[in-house]
């Protein structure tokens, strides 16, 4: 699992040490400076003789980058630092000189000519201590430099040091200007911005630089792997039966939308529920004609599926099964035109729901509920606007996208990046929903119990994001049929992680 921690623990952690008399800084730019060195090696260049240009910023984000180009310039590279600020660090600025580093003139010219003349920029204009939007002059420094990075015909190198400046360091926001890096060096542990979009897709690789930071609470952001998945899985024993393997219902597909039954169905059955049981009447046909072991009807299960293909218009059908949930208690997943449920009629529900909206779905929701929230607003900021509709609706939230990122009122945010984007295409959102709800099935009764405000439906959707993430995972395109038939093996590969 990836733990991200925002600034503020960052800074907790940090505290001890530095009473200690450790070193950090020495082993921040230390690791920055040994990234450097093997970028400029992997594509083929020495150290000696290559030009670096160090952004140097007011902060000790700014200090980290003068003493990694002190060390660069310690063994050959031809240094040069652009001052960012009239307080830049004035010993780690010394020690720069001292190696050989030498200051550039700070107008745009002189700035772009040093950008031009460099193959490798350090980014330690701002880190931890920076909320965005940057205000001047930082702002249109960051703005001439990325533009400069994308213009260039041989884009430079950019390690940021700590992160990517001027994004949403503990949201994943991207409000106003960022400078894009090749690869973050990250100190002691990732921060939610790192690991959660937008601000992720501006991170290029992520390295946790280890410098003796220690966390023990709970991470704000997570991210889970296979083998966190394998710890989620119910892998049935010989004591096991279908209705202790976990029966799922589902009430999805209508006349105008008959192949959203196929696909809810499809994605439950590829995670290996006990039953899976469908009841839509108008669609049983179809399905039966492709999965023959469905049980058509109402009864007994321990989790359901409701919305995907119905249309808005249609949900009142719907109301029966989810009221039978919430009275036993069971989870459940409200899709596509179940959402308009949550709407107006059921405004207080138990994180047991698990509300699958994506980025236009939730600002319609969050909108309808009284939050003046655009789909742009979710897009640059959702870790935001997930928190809030998990507190406002009491429901635990996906938000499906390129990463799907999962909350429930409490507990921590994930965050699973697609594997491949050409999981983009129509029906990929009914197969997450039958997929999630064959694993809600399996751990229902568990569910049930705990009751509200306990974090396990986040963890078990943050699961199923990760198994659609793998099973969708391609190098060509795909059909969400595709991701279908790709789930039992993304399972199997998690077991195997
Ligand atoms: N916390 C830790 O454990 C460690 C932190 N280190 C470094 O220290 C950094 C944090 O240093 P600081 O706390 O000095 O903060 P920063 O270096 O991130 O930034 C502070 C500077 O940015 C300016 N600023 C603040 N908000 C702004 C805005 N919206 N627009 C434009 N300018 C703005 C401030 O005037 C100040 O000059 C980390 O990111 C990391 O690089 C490392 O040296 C070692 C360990
Ligand atoms: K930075």
């Amino acid at each position: 699992m990836l733990r991200a921690y925002r600034s503020s623990e960052v800074r907790e952690a940090e505290k001890p040490l530095l009473e200690q008399g450790v070193p950090l800084m020495e082993r921040a730019s230390f690791a920055v400076a040994t990234a450097a060195v093997r970028e400029l090696r992997s594509r083929g260049h020495l150290v000696t003789g290559s030009q670096v240009l160090v952004l140097a910023g007011g902060g000790n984000n700014g200090a980290d980058a003068l003493y990694a180009g002190a060390y660069l310039a310690a063994r050959g590279a031809s240094v040069e630092i652009v001052r960012a600020s009239d307080s830049v660090h004035a010993e780690a600025l010394a020690t720069a000189k001292e190696s050989g580093c030498a200051l550039v003139d700070s107008g745009k010219d002189g700035i772009l000519k040093a950008a031009r003349r460099a193959g490798l920029w350090i980014d330690g204009l701002a880190g931890i201590g920076v909320r965005p939007p940057l205000t001047e002059p930082l702002s249109s420094l960051v703005t001439l430099l990325e533009e400069e990075r994308i213009a260039a015909p041989d884009e430079p190198i950019v390690i940021a040091v700590d992160c990517p400046t001027g994004i949403g360091v503990d949201d994943g926001a991207l409000v106003g200007p960022v400078l894009t890096a090749t690869v973050t060096v990250t100190m002691g542990a990732p921060k939610p911005g790192l690991i959660a979009p937008p601000a992720s897709r501006v991170c290029g690789r992520v390295e946790v630089a280890d410098i003796g930071l220690w966390f023990t609470g709970e991470p704000a952001v997570a991210t889970l792997s296979g083998s966190d998945v394998a710890d989620l899985l119910r892998v049935p024993g010989p004591t096991d039966h279908k209705y202790t393997r976990g029966v799922v219902l589902l009430g999805t597909g209508s006349d105008s939308f008959p192949g959203a039954a196929v696909l809810t169905v499809g994605g439950a059955l590829g995670a290996g529920p006990g039953m899976v049981r469908l009841d839509s009447p108008e669609v049983a046909g179809l399905v039966l004609r492709r999965y023959p072991e469905v049980v058509t009807g109402l009864g007994r299960a321990q989790a359901v599926v409701l919305g995907s293909g119905v249309p808005a218009t249609e949900t009142e059908r719907l109301k029966a099964p989810l009221d039978r949930a919430l009275e036993e208690k069971y989870p459940v997943v409200l899709d596509a035109g179940a959402l308009e449920l949550v709407k107006t009629e059921y405004t207080d529900l138990p994180s047991t729901v698990v509300l699958t909206p994506h980025a236009g779905e939730l600002a319609e929701l969050l909108s309808a509920r009284g939050e003046g929230i655009t789909r742009q607003d979710v897009e640059a900021a959702p870790i935001r606007a997930v928190r809030l509709a998990a507190t406002i609706t009491g429901a635990t939230i996906v938000l499906k996208g390129a990463s799907d990122v999962i909350a429930g009122p409490d507990g921590p945010v994930y965050s699973q990046p697609a594997r491949s984007h050409w999981r983009a295409v129509a029906g990929a959102g009914d197969v997450y929903a039958g997929l999630l709800g064959a694993l809600l099935a399996s751990a229902g009764e568990d569910l049930a119990r705990s009751g509200r405000g306990y974090g396990k439906p986040a963890l078990i959707a943050a699961a199923a994001s990760w198994i659609h993430a793998e099973a969708a995972h391609s190098d060509g395109p795909i059909r969400a049929m595709d991701i279908v038939d790709g789930i039992p093996a993304a399972i199997a590969s998690a077991l195997h992680d």
